[in-house]
This record gives structure tokens, sequence and C-alpha cells, in this order.
């Protein structure tokens, strides 16, 4: 299969001397497309470095990473701004959704800072596909924690990125609504033929990956 994402010798250290922190030190890494990959690993380990390091908001100290054709040390801040928002949607534990907006305008939110049009045909696909017609006028403090899932996944998934990237999507949810955002987010996954790299803390979420990459101590575990 392809390889989508590859880091080389990736290592991330912050501070210097005695107190230097080795985050990341030496990931070689090939993730292929439209695979989804779990990153397991105890506390401290490394796992939302590496995610922030592959998804380039964040600069490594030393090695590469290359999306598809894109190096993306090779990029100014302003084209990786733009690379980031049209090929990679990114899933966070704490949604990050914006207050003030409403669920239709969260998820659209990123196209239009682009000055795209949303595809409204295919967006109201994803809507449907997450249960989340009757919510898209509502704010986001009127919606549960799943739900606010949810349209965190919409909006990831609304500019049609070829990676999604999501660090402890379901690290807030209790059990059963965890399950079904996993299972919907896998589902969005191989209808849209997206590669999905999660990091998770629960053994059966990982379960559900086709391949699971271990850290220890900012190396991956063989
Ligand atoms: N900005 C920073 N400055 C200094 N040290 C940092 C910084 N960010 C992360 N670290 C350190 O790098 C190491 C890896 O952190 P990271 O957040 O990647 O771990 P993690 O595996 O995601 O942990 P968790 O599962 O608790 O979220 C930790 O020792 C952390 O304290």
């Amino acid at each position: 299969m392809k390889c989508i994402l590859k880091a080389t010798g990736l290592k991330k250290y912050y501070g210097e001397g005695e107190t230097q922190v080795r985050a990341l030190d030496g990931i070689d890494l090939e993730i292929e497309q439209g695979r989804f990959t779990a990153i397991i690993g105890t506390s401290g380990s490394g796992k939302s470095t590496l995610l922030n390091m592959l998804g380039g908001l964040d600069t490594p100290t030393e090695g590469s990473i290359r999306i598809g054709n894109t190096e993306l040390a090779g990029l100014n801040s302003e084209q990786a701004t733009v690379f980031r928002r049209k090929q990679i949607g990114f899933i966070f534990q704490n949604y990050n959704l914006i207050p003030v907006l409403t669920v239709w305008e969260n998820i659209v939110f990123p196209i239009s800072l682009d000055g795209r049009e949303p595809d409204q045909k295919f967006i109201m696909q994803i809507v449907e596909m997450l249960g989340l017609e009757s919510k898209l006028d509502s704010l986001p403090n009127n919606l549960s924690g799943g739900q606010q899932q949810r349209v965190a996944i919409a909006r990831a998934l609304a500019s049609k990125p070829s990676i999604i990237l999501a660090d402890e999507p379901t690290g807030n949810l209790d059990s059963k609504t965890s399950d079904d955002v996993i299972g919907l987010l896998k589902m969005t996954g191989s209808e849209f033929c997206q590669t999905i790299v999660m990091i998770t803390h629960n053994p059966e979420i990982a379960q559900m990956a086709d391949r699971v990459v271990r850290i220890e101590d900012g190396k991956i575990a063989v």
C-alpha cells in the first residue's frame, strides 16, 4: 500500500543540559494510506509531541516529515498553515469548538478561513452520518460531550483531508459514546478513504485499529 506519511529520524528535545527532555528521540515511521493507526504508550512517552510534529503543528529538533510528496520543512509558516488546513483534519480531546459559532458554522469554519466554498452536499452527508442534522443551529455548549466530539469530527472531515490526526478524541467520553464515536470515525474514514492516526489510552479502541504503534521514552517500541 502507498505510504502517505513518513517520519525519518524525528527528534524533539526541550531545554538543554541536565534538565533536557528528549520527548522524541529518533522516530522512523511510515503510515500507509487509508489505514487506521493507533498510537499508544504511557503518559509522557511522547505521543502528543509525535502527533503534533506529524501534523506540522510543531517543528522537530531534527529529522524530517513527508506528507504525500510534500516535505514539511520545505514550507514557510503561511504555506504550512494552508497545507495543514487542506490536507489534515485534527481532532482533540477537548473538541476545540468555537463557543459563539453554531454547529454548522463550526463545521465550515476552517473551509471559510481558506476562502473556499464549503461542499454543502458532501458536508450534509457527513452531518447525517454523524446524526447531527437537528443540531446544526445549536451552540456547542448546548450539546453533550459526545455530540460536541461528533461536531469536531464533522469539522475535521468537512474539508476532505487525506489524513485525520486525533489526540485522545474519546478521552472525555463514556465508553458507550466513545465506541460510537470511534465507529463513526472508522466508517467515515473508510467511506472517504482517509488515513487515521489516533492516540489512545484505551486498549479496546487500539484493538479496532489496523495497526498499533507503541511509543516508549520517545522511541518506537519493538
Ligand atoms: N512544551 C514543552 N516543554 C517542555 N517539555 C515538554 C513540552 N511538551 C512536552 N514536554 C515533555 O515531553 C515529554 C512527552 O510529552 P507528550 O505530551 O508528548 O507525552 P504523551 O505521551 O502525549 O503524554 P500524555 O499521554 O500524558 O498526554 C514529557 O516528558 C513532557 O513533559
